[in-house]
This record gives structure tokens, sequence and C-alpha cells, in this order.
């Protein structure tokens, strides 16, 4: 997968080569590209912004010069993009678009700053490629940089090689709908509090049972959205009784 950023701060996104993305991208599993905004500028103040039409607090990011880097982004690479725009106004981001991106060959990201970027650029955009406007979650950014680090690496830890051991994605939180439960290790008892017994019984049927009880109770408590929008086939008869 090729991954190219857009961004007036390129320097924000530099984690991106740390780590499981840095391995990722060694292997060659993923391509991260960088882009600074401001090279499609062709003022001595590199200007990206201006006032909103309408009037209002802040500033709305240029369409000129979005379109010229997204034009030359886009073009740098044969792949075909979906460009994903991150913006509190966005559709939420969820493990299933998570998923759904793991299986596009490329994603070009378009950090937007101030108030956002000119409305012109996604509409013109949509014509040619698929487009997304998502959101991580219901609080206000400074801009999309951060929301970027969360996709990228909710998005790459499920590619084919990047985790070490590929059942962890197939039994993270989430990916039966339902929250983790609470996890242990040793030593057997800390500060007074120990490991519950089953865990250690060696029973794996026992286990299992006991951990999806757990992951149901703390979905109910904590998410009840989830358990409800569970598909029925989702849970058995000893489910039921959360
Ligand atoms: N929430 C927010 C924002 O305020 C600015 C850019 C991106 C996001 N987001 O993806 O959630």
């Amino acid at each position: 997968m090729r991954i190219d950023v857009v961004t007036i701060f390129p320097g924000y996104l530099a984690p991106l080569r740390e780590s499981l993305l840095g391995r990722a991208a060694d292997a060659g599993l993923i391509e991260v590209a960088l882009h600074d905004l401001r090279s499609w500028t062709h003022d001595v103040h590199q200007t990206v912004d201006d006032a909103p039409y309408g009037g209002g607090p802040g500033m709305v990011m240029r369409p000129q010069v979005w379109g010229e880097a997204l034009d030359a982004v886009i073009a740098s690479d044969s792949r075909p993009p979906r460009l994903v725009v991150p913006a509190p106004a966005g559709r939420s981001f969820t493990q299933a678009t998570a998923r759904a991106y793991a299986t596009e060959q490329r994603l070009v990201f378009a950090c937007g700053r101030y108030e956002g970027i000119d409305q012109r650029v996604v509409d013109h955009y949509s014509r040619q490629f698929p487009v997304d406007e998502v959101s991580i979650g219901d609080y206000v950014l400074v801009g999309g940089e951060a929301a970027v680090l969360v996709i990228v690496e909710a998005v790459a830890r499920l590619l084919p090689g990047v985790l070490g051991n590929p059942r962890s994605a197939a039994e993270d939180s989430f990916s039966d709908g339902l929250l983790e439960g609470p996890a242990y290790t040793r030593p057997e008892v800390w500060r007074g509090q120990a490991v519950p017994e089953v865990l250690r019984s060696g029973n794996h049927g026992a286990i299992a049972r006991w951990r999806r009880d757990r992951a149901l109770e703390r979905t109910a408590k904590r998410r009840p959205d989830l358990l409800a929008a569970l598909p029925e086939d989702r849970l058995d008869a000893a489910d039921q009784a959360f």
C-alpha cells in the first residue's frame, strides 16, 4: 500500500516512520510519502489560507494550492487513490472503515487546518476518485494530522505481515463487535489481587467462555450501542444473559 500525506506540518507525521509502521515500511509493506502543501504556493509568504466567504471566524484553506498539490501528488504514482480528508464533520472512522481501507492500493490524505479546506476541493476530486471525509471522534483538533496518525496505524496493522501475530488483529477489540475483556499476566498475585482462577485452570473451553462473558459485560456497561448493533446471529444462547 502506498500512503501519501499532504500537510503544512510534515514533521508532525514523523511517527509514521517509527516502530511498527517503520518496520512495515522497511519491509516494503507500505510506502509513506509526506508532502509539504506550501511547496505548491507561489508567493513569498507561502499563503495557504484566506478569509471565509460569508464572513465568520478563522480562515479557510485555498482551493488553488490544494488543487495543484493533489494533482501533482496523485499523478506521482499510478495506483488509483482513495482521497481521505480527516474533518470534524466527517463520517465516523471505525474498525470497519479501517478494514475497508486496508484493501486499498493507495490512500492520499489531505490534512486541513484552520476552518478546513474549501469545499470545492472535495467536490472536484469526488468526480474522479473515491473521496471520504472522516472523523476520528467528536472533539475539536487543530488539524487533520493527528487523525492521519490514528487512521494509518489502524489500517496498517491490518495489512498482512505487519503484525507479528496475525491472530492479534482478529482478536482485538471491535474485531468481533465487542470490547475486549480484561487481560492479566504474571505475577499470579500483585498487591493482594490474584489473577482470576479460570485463567490459570488450563480449561480452554472455560477460559473462552469467561473471556466472552467479560467482553459482553464490559461492552454492555461501556458501549451498549455496540451490543445493540450486533447482528442477532453473532450472539449465542449463552450470550443472551447480557
Ligand atoms: N475532529 C477533527 C478536527 O477537529 C479536525 C480534523 C480532523 C478531526 N477528526 O478527524 O476527528
